[in-house]
């Protein structure tokens, strides 16, 4: 009769993600986790024999994930909520030997508008790209598209979402605070070369940026991404007078409110997404003058 070991085995659940936020007055402060948990724990009989009894579900370990963020009544470092939830693993079920908990966290940082720290507003550092598309033809037409992509900007409160179509099919409720968070793509047309193409750049950037997240203290109130898109389009056409006609991509990236299990959501926990999201685009262009189009 061959006979086998069983000298390592453990489960946790991947990819829990989750925003946390907490608000002291105006100004609010949030994360995005990526959390990972794996225990250690005696349950031999539920390999070798398939009865799984005393054993804490990887669906548990999710769930205690959110319910740990919420019990971190202060802001905490991601070290702080890491420690919490790898003890509370190990103090709350006796068959639990160990516990392994790897977290990655999202380079939200808050925006600086105007050399002011936002009250609400973030950006991802270091992802945002600039682009230009050049055309120039036998006639001497020299077309310049400059642009970005990649420019994440997220802000925990100012948004809103009310009075759309309700049907059998609507589930969403109407809500007049949310996060709304997006990675722009942005493109804009020069019928005139601007003298410094950077100058042009950088008023381009900050009229995006106005508009979505207005001044420092206070912000904006968004009542769609559909008309934040619209006056970031403007803002920059205000702003750069050469450009003719605007591209503007935005997905809505959700976060989703989070009802820790016994507990309900209080503004605090998001269950934090990439897919599905909204898409939202538009041309936007001054008056009598063509859209752009990548042809
Ligand atoms: O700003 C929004 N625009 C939408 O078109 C939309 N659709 C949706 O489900 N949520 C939102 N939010």
């Amino acid at each position: 009769m061959a006979s086998y070991a069983l000298p390592l085995h453990q489960h946790g659940k991947s990819k829990v993600r989750l925003g946390r936020v907490w608000r002291d007055g105006n100004v609010h402060h949030m994360v995005e986790w990526n959390v990972n948990t794996m225990i250690e724990s005696d349950m031999e009989h539920a390999f070798i024999k398939g009865e799984n009894t005393g054993m804490t579900a990887t669906d548990t370990q999710k769930n205690t994930v959110y319910v740990v963020a919420q019990r971190m009544s202060q802001k905490c470092t991601v070290e702080q909520f890491a420690v919490a939830l790898a003890q509370h693993f190990v103090l709350t079920y006796p068959l639990v030997s160990k516990s392994k908990i790897y977290i990655e966290q999202k380079p939200w940082n808050r925006v600086q508008q105007g050399g002011l720290p936002h009250d609400h507003g973030y950006a991802l550092a270091g992802t945002e790209v600039r682009t230009v598309y050049v055309t120039y033809d036998k006639a001497g037409k020299l077309d310049v598209t400059a642009g970005l992509k990649e420019l994440s900007l997220l802000k925990t409160t100012q948004s809103g979402y009310e009075g759309f179509l309700r049907d059998e099919y609507t589930l969403l409720p109407d809500s007049n605070d949310r996060i709304m968070a997006s990675t722009v793509t942005c493109t804009w047309k020069y019928t005139n070369q601007p003298a410094c193409y950077d100058a042009a750049f950088a008023a381009a950037k900050a009229g995006l940026l106005d508009a979505f997240l207005g001044p420092a203290k206070g912000g904006v109130y968004s009542p769609s991404v559909q008309y934040t898109l619209y006056n970031m389009a403007k803002n920059l056409l205000d702003r750069v007078p050469q450009a003719e006609s605007v591209f503007l991509n935005m997905p809505n990236i959700h976060f989703i409110p989070c009802n820790p299990v016994g507990s309900k959501f209080n503004n605090d926990v998001y269950v934090a997404t990439s897919e599905p999201h909204g898409n939202i685009e538009a041309v936007i262009t001054r008056k009598g003058m063509m859209p752009h189009a990548k042809l």
